[in-house]
């Protein structure tokens, strides 16, 4: 398996090669050069089976040689160990074929941990055996952070810098962020909203010198390997609801187009997926370009849902390389206006987006609302992001196929929230109780670059 970049003009890759770089070295992302399929025999044996056996056939094709068998199911095996849930992506209805895809069993309470348990044991396997160091530098609405210094605290072979948006993350997103005591971890609360931090992120790449002094690696669904882990929840969803004789469509809770962009894939391989909707809380760039109306930047305006309060989403790249038929170029040409505020797309690619993804999107009101109206009518408590999904699925659904919506993170990341829309104000679980008694730690930074590179020049270097 090789992997190309999509701005056409960065070396072909391995798996594991992929994994190390994060962002391709002409500035584009990393994406398999064919999709391997699943047949219907193949994805029907996945009933009944464990997370963990259903991980390893979705994702054994794209790895490559990166890892042996043995290799592989011992990893995966060990990224969803600590998951508080047998199924680890439980499923549970919330009306006659809606149902609602609980993601945020994991160690941090959110959907990244799936992605983000199993590339730190990717990375620390792939590393020890070379005997490399790499320097990992993430950006952060609030739950990439808190996942990847989860899963990194600690290794040998990594230290791990996080740029998030001071002030706009939620108080539990900061300090699952700033009190892990571990000296390869670090939390920088920078000046500006989710885009300046990864905007400087990318700065660090497009940085050669920089980018091979530190070994710059990345963790954000720039990695493939981040798209690659999160495929995996789309099948065993699909499966237990009776795919592939039975077609379902999903509803995402959509900022940096990560999560549903492996949703597509998933129905490259072969899931009979209806509908995939995107779902977008007031900053709503996707929805408007999905309704033809352009890719167009707007200010970040800070919400209840802050972990998608993103403008420049970066996947979003990815679904543009396949829907102008894999034309390098041309992605790169639309990237360059997006630097100077945004692009329109042609009416061909923007038939072949919307034939795969429709949207919608949710205001304050109506996410708080959603929030409010189920826990009154089905008990379940939302946490802000996953209304969104709720509040956009249900006016998207054809009633006779199931919907699922992904609840991407647990209400008690975002207590406020939930506390304002029911009353309730949802407690930690307890291996979290003390988080607000923990010590916190963090470095201040300006939105700067070469300050930034210094800072974690000199950091690595002590
Ligand atoms: C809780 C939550 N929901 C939804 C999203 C959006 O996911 P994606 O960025 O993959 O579109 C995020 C951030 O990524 C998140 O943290
Ligand atoms: N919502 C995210 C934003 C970064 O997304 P990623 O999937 O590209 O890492 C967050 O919580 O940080």
């Amino acid at each position: 398996m090789r992997y190309i970049s999509t701005r056409g003009t960065a070396p072909v890759l391995t798996f594991e090669e992929a994994m190390l770089t994060g962002l391709a070295r002409d500035g584009g992302l990393y994406v398999p050069e064919t999709i391997p399929t699943l047949s219907a025999d193949q994805i029907a044996a996945m009933a009944g089976q464990s997370y963990e056996e259903v991980a390893f056939t979705v994702m054994r094709p794209f790895i490559g040689e990166t890892f042996t068998d043995g290799e592989f199911r011992a990893i995966i095996a060990r990224a969803y160990e600590g998951f508080g849930h047998e199924a680890r992506a439980p499923l549970v209805q919330l009306a006659p074929n809606h149902f609602l895809l609980e993601l945020f069993h994991g160690p941090t309470l959110a959907f990244k941990d799936f992605a983000m348990q199993l590339i730190g044991q990717m990375f620390q396997a792939a590393l020890g055996r070379k005997g490399a160091r790499v320097t990992i530098v993430g950006a952060t609405s609030g739950d990439t952070g808190s996942a990847a210094i989860e899963a990194f605290r600690g290794l040998d072979n990594v230290d791990v810098f996080i740029l998030y948006p001071h002030g706009r993350v939620s108080d539990v997103q900061r300090r699952q962020m700033t009190t892990p005591g571990e000296s390869n971890v670090h939390a920088l609360a920078m000046d500006g909203d989710f885009d300046d931090c990864q905007a400087r992120l990318k700065d660090m790449f497009n940085d050669f010198e920089f980018r091979d002094g530190v070994k710059l690696a990345g963790v954000n669904s720039i990695n493939w390997g981040r798209v690659l882990a999160q495929v995996v929840y789309y099948f065993t969803a699909a499966v237990s609801l009776g795919a592939p004789q039975r077609k379902v469509s999903f509803t995402v809770p959509t900022g940096n187009f990560g999560d549903i962009f492996a949703g597509y894939i998933a129905r490259q391989m072969g899931l009979p997926i209806t509908e995939l909707v995107v779902a977008t809380n007031q900053n709503d760039i996707l929805d408007r370009c999905l309704k033809g109306q352009g890719y167009h930047k707007g200010g970040v305006h800070a919400s209840i849902s802050p972990s998608m309060d993103i403008q420049v989403s970066s996947n979003f790249e990815r679904a543009l390389f396949d829907a102008f038929d894999r034309d390098g170029n041309a992605v790169a040409q639309l990237m360059d206006e997006l630097a100077g505020g945004g692009f329109d797309v042609s009416q061909g690619a923007m038939e072949n987006l919307q034939e795969i993804y429709s949207s919608g999107r949710a205001s304050e009101e109506e996410t708080t609302a959603t929030i409010r109206e189920m826990r009154e009518t089905t008990g379940e408590l939302l946490c802000p992001h996953s209304a969104v999904g709720v509040k956009v699925a249900k006016e998207q659904r054809d009633p006779s196929v199931p919907m699922i919506t992904l609840a991407t993170a647990h209400p008690a990341k975002f207590p406020d929230a939930v506390e304002a829309a029911t009353g309730i104000r949802p407690p930690l679980p307890p291996r979290m109780a003390d988080l607000f008694e923990r010590e916190e730690r963090m470095t201040r930074v300006e939105n700067n670059l070469d300050a930034l590179k210094s800072l974690i020049k000199g950091k690595i270097a002590s």
